[in-house]
């Protein structure tokens, strides 16, 4: 993508009302921009890193055996009568009226809708176990939206449901969740570590939120440091397979959000080991039962010939929150670091002196690896060479790839990983070489 025929708003001041790094950064790199309250614009660079996060989500739910769908973001209040939960949700619920005076609502989530959907074709025990989820826009009136995507009122999320005949198939259906969270939040270079938690609005007995370690995250957690160097489940996990074994492996160290922390039970974690920090809750699983199939009828026939209420579970990942979660765990002070499965585009090429014989090299290199399927954003602005190479620091691309006057006397170009700050001069071959 050549720089000059993008749509890069960057922002030279920091904006005032940011007040966390990853709300100053997204602002200022020209990711997103605030149409509301917690309502935002997602930018061309925003956009695309949206939909990296997204396709990692999609392949890791995939991989465990959930089913895609698409559900409306507009909902009819009847279907939250049935399950009692129309006038519990409260003030965050965007109630609307439509031409016929029909109320209907914005969905903050989608237990009801799907419960519908199911009972509509799903009758025997046959048809079981069944996940199936999305990845939709949620609308939550936040009192006090605030932290830019981190707390907004449209989000996006990816929102997970299973359905299973009785108790025991459907804690595999949380234990197979549980497990692509693991991996899903790992391939974006993130720790996020499971921990019990509570269940909310959502309901239910069992629960775990997966929280990121950082200092402006809004839980307050406690951990055994252990949990911290535990492997990732590989890809060749196997699914269908008994999960026990990982969840014991995760759930065994302590590690409990503020409202289930249990200092006794903290006491008996070895002193060098105990941690007390702050997170951002990236993603919160739930085991409900028969809270909602009971009220909504949602019913399967056993092998017995007995009907009964199916047992279910959601699952839900801030898709919109995590962008704001990585450039919480990945910045310096020149701007973001994006870990590389995540990042908009793979290399920025800076062209320090457009018309001059930058020029020609910039080109070949360019279209060497465009035609190898790099990911380029072509700095060809005729700006300062410095204004470039602070505005790749910003937007942190995982490498620049540095043409200017100097270099090429030797014939040489610089190659610079942003990560480790790490420069090489390189002949243009090796140079594309080295980043294809
Ligand atoms: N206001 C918000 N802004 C951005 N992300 C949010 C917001 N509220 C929740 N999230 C994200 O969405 C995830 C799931 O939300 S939740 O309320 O915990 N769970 C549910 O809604 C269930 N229906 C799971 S399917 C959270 O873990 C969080 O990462």
């Amino acid at each position: 993508m050549r720089l000059s025929r993008y749509f890069l708003p960057i922002l030279k001041e920091t904006p005032k009302e940011a007040e966390i790094v990853s709300h100053r950064l997204m602002l200022r790199a020209g990711m997103i921009r605030q149409q509301s309250a917690g309502i935002y614009a997602w930018l061309p660079l925003g956009h695309r890193v949206l939909n990296k996060i997204q396709r990692i989500v999609e392949e890791e739910q995939n991989r465990s055996g959930a089913v895609q769908l698409l559900m409306p973001t507009i909902q009819p209040a009847d279907l939250w009568r049935e399950s009692g939960r129309y006038d519990a949700y409260g003030k965050e619920m965007l109630r609307i009226e439509d031409r016929h005076e029909r109320e209907m609502l914005f969905g903050p989530t989608n237990e009801e809708m799907i419960t519908d959907i199911f009972r509509s074709y799903v009758r025997s025990y046959k048809d079981l176990p069944l996940n199936l989820y999305h990845i939709q826009w949620k609308f939550r009136d936040e009192v006090r939206p605030r932290f830019g995507v981190m707390r907004g009122r449209e989000f996006l999320m990816k929102d997970a449901y299973s359905f299973d005949l009785d108790k025991e198939r459907s804690t595999e259906a949380y234990r197979r969740m549980f497990v692509a969270y693991l991996r899903t939040f790992a391939r974006m270079g993130l720790t996020a570590i499971p921990m019990k938690a509570d269940t909310g609005p959502i309901g239910g007995d069992l629960s775990h939120e997966f929280i990121v370690l950082a200092s402006t995250g809004e839980s307050e957690v406690f951990l055994d440091k252990d949990i911290l160097d535990l492997p990732i489940p590989g890809e060749d996990t196997d699914f269908d397979g008994d999960l026990s074994g990982i969840i014991e492996q995760w759930t065994t160290p302590y590690a409990a959000t503020d409202e289930m922390h249990d200092e006794a039970a903290f006491g008996a974690v070895a002193e060098d080991k105990k941690v007390s920090a702050r997170g951002i809750e990236v993603g919160h699983i739930f085991h409900f039962g028969t809270k909602y199939s009971e009220p909504m009828g949602a019913k399967v026939m056993t092998a017995e010939g007995k009907e009964v209420p199916v047992q279910m579970g959601s699952y839900g990942i801030g898709v919109s929150r995590l962008l704001g979660a990585i450039i919480e765990a990945c910045h310096d002070d020149d701007g973001i670091i994006w870990p590389k499965e995540v990042a908009p585009f793979h290399v920025g090429l800076i062209n320090m002196k457009a018309g001059s014989e930058c020029d020609e090299v910039c080109e070949s290199v360019y279209a060497e690896l465009e035609k190898a399927g790099v990911e380029v954003l072509y700095d060809d602005r005729k700006t300062s060479a410095g204004q470039k190479f602070a505005s790749m620091d910003l937007i942190g691309l995982p490498y620049q790839l540095v043409v200017g006057p100097r270099g090429l006397k030797t014939g040489e170009v610089e190659v610079k990983d942003r990560a480790t700050g790490d420069r090489e001069m390189l002949t243009p071959e090796a140079a594309v070489n080295k980043l294809i």
